[in-house]
């Protein structure tokens, strides 16, 4: 429907110039009043006719445009969904902020001019060129010099302009990243007193922006003048041997202001270009950022010979002879791995630092894949499993509690889906959380804020906790979920799992949480160093000693 009214105006915009020159001949030239009055009329009623076929364009062209933008997002956002862990490593958030926010609309904002104007505009000139022709061959001749080099001049152009505003959207993602962490960290910022230090940051970066914008437009703008030279001097050109034609009765004054009246259409068309050059080069890094996203490949899918009925119905894990390197890294970070956790077993992992913990957890759900040896669920390869009927059956619990912005009762409820109330309340009964809830004015309905900033740390770690219970998974897995507990409130939490007939895997850096444990796995360094309970490792380990004896002192080391 755009293109249809769009075509209307086109119509009329080339027959003015028509009307005009039959006016001038017939009405003007021969002082008749009557036939201008014919002609003008003419003309007033095709004008008002293309100016509601422009206002029924626009109607139509920002329908097209808002509903392309809704797609547009929709489909970038399921893809996001969808992205493994290593995609995701790929593309900082600020760079996908930008693609929802300054791409979707760059783009959305050049479908709109697109159908408005834009491709309108390659009509005008190709119709003006060809009407000139029809009224008089001979003056025409001049756009056939100038019309193709203006276009290759643009086309030059466009070409160097599309690497400039590549380059102004990925300042734009820089932007946005030094503003997200800042927002994001604001606290610790104040905290340690670093105001001067990201303003700083944020200068650059905007700076950066402001600069390569004023370059890159500037350049566009540049390209205006020689298009106006170009413009006008055919004009010149038709005034001046139009005038000599009509002296020589070759031609009539209609003709002459008929053809003039079409090389300023043109001309103010091809003028409209630059704004088009612009508009497309930017449009296109957008949609070059946007594709890079779409077609990037899932590195993480569904076996082929994944069998759908599949489900985790014990919950007993064995990680066999497991290496894994991060994409892109140089040192592999678990080497040789083996252990195996029967159902029901309470397995504690222990170990410092970075030595490889949480990318072994990262295993068992699949956010990463091994790079040697394998991850067996219930005696089946987890790459056996359909990701969706292997993560059901897991609850994990990451490192950094992360709630979402929503009432209690949803954040837990987040876990499941349809939990019903009692669930909720029971599995944050279990989490140690239920008292303190019901303690809180509006209860379950508190409304938690961005991230949770209106609860402690233990309180987030305790709804995280409540959040994987009521999944009522086969392996739960806790990423030092517990570390902001108190004691006592960390041993009922952890009796209170074991009713829950899951194979548990507790990464610690607390003996004390650890001691209870079926067995405990001292990892070092990618390794695992040594396995048994707590006073099997008392009793052959040393770095585990070392461990007890800096939490409870050499005597309690040695007297167990
Ligand atoms: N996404 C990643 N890409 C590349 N390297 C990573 C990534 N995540 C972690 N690493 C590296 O892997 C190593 C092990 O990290 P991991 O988080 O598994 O250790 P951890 O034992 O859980 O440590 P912590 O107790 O501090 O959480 C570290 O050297 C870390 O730098």
């Amino acid at each position: 429907m755009a293109y249809l009214f769009m075509l209307i105006e086109l119509g009329v915009e080339l027959a003015l110039p028509l009307f005009l020159g039959l006016m001038i001949n017939d009405g003007v030239v021969n002082q008749d009043v009557s036939n201008i009055v014919m002609w003008g009329s003419l003309m007033i009623g095709l004008a008002f006719v293309a100016f509601v076929a422009g206002i029924f364009n626009s109607f139509y062209s920002s329908h097209v445009s808002f509903a392309f933008g809704y797609d547009i997002r929709q489909k970038l956002f399921e893809k996001i969904q969808v992205f493994s862990f290593k995609n995701l490593d790929q593309y900082p958030t600020s760079a996908l902020v930008t693609r929802f926010t300054n791409d979707v609309r760059q783009i959305q904002n050049t479908i709109f001019m697109g159908l408005r104007i834009m491709m309108k505009a390659p009509l005008v000139v190709a119709g003006g060129v060809t009407m000139a022709f029809f009224v008089n061959a001979r003056l025409a001749m001049v756009f056939v010099v100038t019309v193709p080099l203006l276009i290759l001049f643009l086309l030059l152009v466009l070409r160097l302009a599309g690497g400039m505003f590549s380059n102004v959207q990925k300042n734009v993602d820089r932007v946005n990243r030094v503003m997200q962490e800042n927002l994001a960290g604001m606290r610790l910022i104040k905290a340690f007193m670093r105001r001067d230090h990201e303003e700083d940051r944020f200068i650059q970066a905007n700076s950066n922006l402001a600069v390569s914008t004023r370059r890159t437009f500037r350049f566009v703008e540049s390209s205006m003048p020689v298009l106006l030279f170009v413009m006008n001097m055919s004009l010149i050109f038709i005034i001046w041997f139009g005038n000599m034609q009509a002296l020589a009765g070759t031609t009539s004054v209609g003709e002459v202001v008929t053809i003039i009246n079409y090389a300023l259409r043109v001309s103010m068309s091809i003028s409209m270009f630059s704004f088009i050059i612009m508009a497309l080069s930017r449009t296109k890094a957008s949609a070059d950022r946007m594709n890079e996203v779409m077609t990037l490949d899932i590195d993480l899918l569904d076996s082929e010979d994944a069998d759908p009925c599949q489900a985790v119905t014990q919950g007993k894990v064995e990680i066999r002879d497991v290496s894994f390197q991060y994409p892109g890294a140089e040192e592999p970070v678990l080497k040789n791995i083996s252990f195996t956790a029967e159902p029901g077993e309470k397995i504690a992992i222990i170990g410092a630092t970075g030595s490889g913990k949480t990318s072994m957890f990262q295993l068992l759900p699949r956010l990463y894949d091994t790079t040697g040896g394998d991850v067996l669920i219930d005696d089946k390869s987890v790459t056996s499993y359909k990701l969706e009927q292997l993560r059901e059956g897991i609850g994990y619990v990451p490192q950094t509690p992360l709630l979402f912005t929503g009432t209690i009762t949803d954040n837990i409820a987040w876990g499941k889906k349809h939990a019903v109330m009692e669930e909720v309340i029971q599995a944050a009964a279990d989490a140690q959380i239920h008292e303190t809830i019901v303690g809180l004015s509006n209860g379950y309905d508190t409304k938690v804020g961005q991230k949770g900033v209106n609860l402690s740390g233990g309180q987030k770690q305790r709804i995280s906790i409540a959040r994987a219970l009521i999944r009522h998974p086969k392996v739960l897995m806790l990423d030092d979920s517990t570390s902001a507990l108190d004691l006592s409130t960390e041993s009922r939490l952890l009796q209170a799992v074991k009713k829950y007939e899951c194979t548990s895997l507790i990464i610690t850096q607390k003996v004390s949480t650890a001691r209870d444990a079926d067995r405990i796995l001292l990892m070092d360094n990618g390794k695992i160093l040594a396995a048994g309970t707590h006073h099997e490792l008392l009793r052959c380990s040393e770095l585990y000693r070392k461990i007890v004896e800096s939490q409870f002192g050499k005597e309690y080391a040695y007297a167990d």
